[in-house]
């Protein structure tokens, strides 16, 4: 294991175990407030748990559990953190800024200069080696920020929301750059884009209250969310229960659905299905083809892309403009919201 760690804070209401295999990228997804900043600052060493242990690639972070407790500053960790503000040295350009890192662990100025030089290729910067951040664009800006941190030869690289304060041009250019940087490398991104997670890492875990709510393959997690967060990141409609030998049993009743295996009866299970495979009637309709209804009343209304979203609590179903005209829905309406049996997955939780 290239990362282990164990921590808890009590002040933040902090609790988490992770694991991480060599190479391995893990997006930490969750909503405001989860802890995923927390997580990223015990790591870098910025903040002290109150208990737990940590190691990186063999090397103990922090120990509580010794006595006398162990605790290596954040300069020797072999850690490098990318903030969402690329927060470069004003005063240097940006080859000296990238050139910081190794010249400060004893490196030779020219040797330094020649790492540097080397990270703004890698990041696509090199045209802009003489400027001085205030003459970068954001996105130049947190290129040469990933150079920099890259330069330092961390053994993990932390990344809280390098997407976040970028355009939607600088963005994608951002993300393909660190898709490239990331291959094999061991990273930590906190992230609230989906896509970042899919495109990025190897697995994510979500974060809720403090606490690890789900972890798992990017794909899996996001394919078979267990939690509402992580369904609502997916795009998924996820409605949980117990498994029966027809479906599973939820709020809205049974669910029919396909299993990729068998689910044992009586167990925690979950349905999931997409917006879009989702109808709404005012009626019943009887055409005696295998579907759920779910009867909810309407909560809300709003445009998704080209289709409606119509809510109802929990479920969400996406429906043309027209079809919204001729049903004449409004909040508070009951409806029926069917969807065919192949439209909906079931699995244990
Ligand atoms: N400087 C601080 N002092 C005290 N409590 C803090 C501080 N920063 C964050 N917290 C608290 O710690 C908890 C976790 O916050 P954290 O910033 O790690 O969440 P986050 O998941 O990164 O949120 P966001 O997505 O909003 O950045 C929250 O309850 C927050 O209020």
């Amino acid at each position: 294991m290239s990362l282990q760690v164990e921590a808890s804070l009590e002040a933040r209401n902090f609790n988490i175990a992770l694991d991480m295999a060599p190479g391995e990228t893990l997006a930490v997804l969750g909503p405001n407030g989860a802890g995923k900043s927390t997580l990223l600052s015990v790591i870098a060493g910025l903040l002290k748990p109150d208990a737990g242990s940590a190691t990186l690639n063999g090397r103990t972070l922090f120990d509580f559990s010794s006595t006398p407790d162990r605790w290596l500053a954040p300069h020797a960790r072999g850690t490098a953190l990318l903030a969402q503000d690329p927060l470069l040295f004003p005063h240097l350009n940006a080859l000296e800024n990238v050139a910081f890192g190794p010249r400060s662990t004893g490196v030779s100025k020219a040797e330094s200069r020649s790492i540097a030089r080397h990270w703004l290729a890698a990041t696509d910067t090199e045209l802009l080696a003489d400027r001085r951040p205030g003459e970068l664009s954001g996105g130049q800006a947190q290129r040469v920020a990933v150079a920099r941190a890259l330069a330092a030869g961390p053994d993990l690289l932390l990344l809280d929301e390098p997407m976040a304060a970028l355009d939607i041009h600088a963005a994608p250019l951002m993300r393909r750059l660190l898709k490239h940087v990331l291959a094999d490398r061991n990273a930590i991104i906190v992230t609230h884009d989906v896509l970042d997670a899919l495109m990025l890492a190897d697995s994510v875990i979500v974060m809720e209250d403090g606490q690890v709510s789900e972890a798992g393959a990017t794909r899996e997690v996001l394919n078979r969310p267990r939690s509402g967060f992580a369904a609502g990141l997916a795009g998924l409609n996820l409605l949980t229960g117990t498994a029966r030998a027809e479906g599973v049993e939820t709020r809205y009743g049974l669910i029919t659905g396909t299993a990729e295996e068998q689910l044992p009866p009586g167990g925690p299970a979950a349905a999931a299905f997409r917006p879009a495979a989702v109808s709404v009637y005012l009626d019943p309709p009887h055409d005696g083809s295998p579907r759920n209804m779910l009867r909810a009343a309407i909560t809300d209304l709003e445009p998704h892309g080209d289709a409606i979203r119509v809510r109802a609590g929990e479920l969400a179903a996406d429906i043309t403009p027209a079809a919204l005209a001729d049903l004449g829905l409004v909040p508070g309406t009951e409806a029926y919201f069917v969807l065919k049996a192949t439209a909906v997955t079931l699995y244990g939780t």
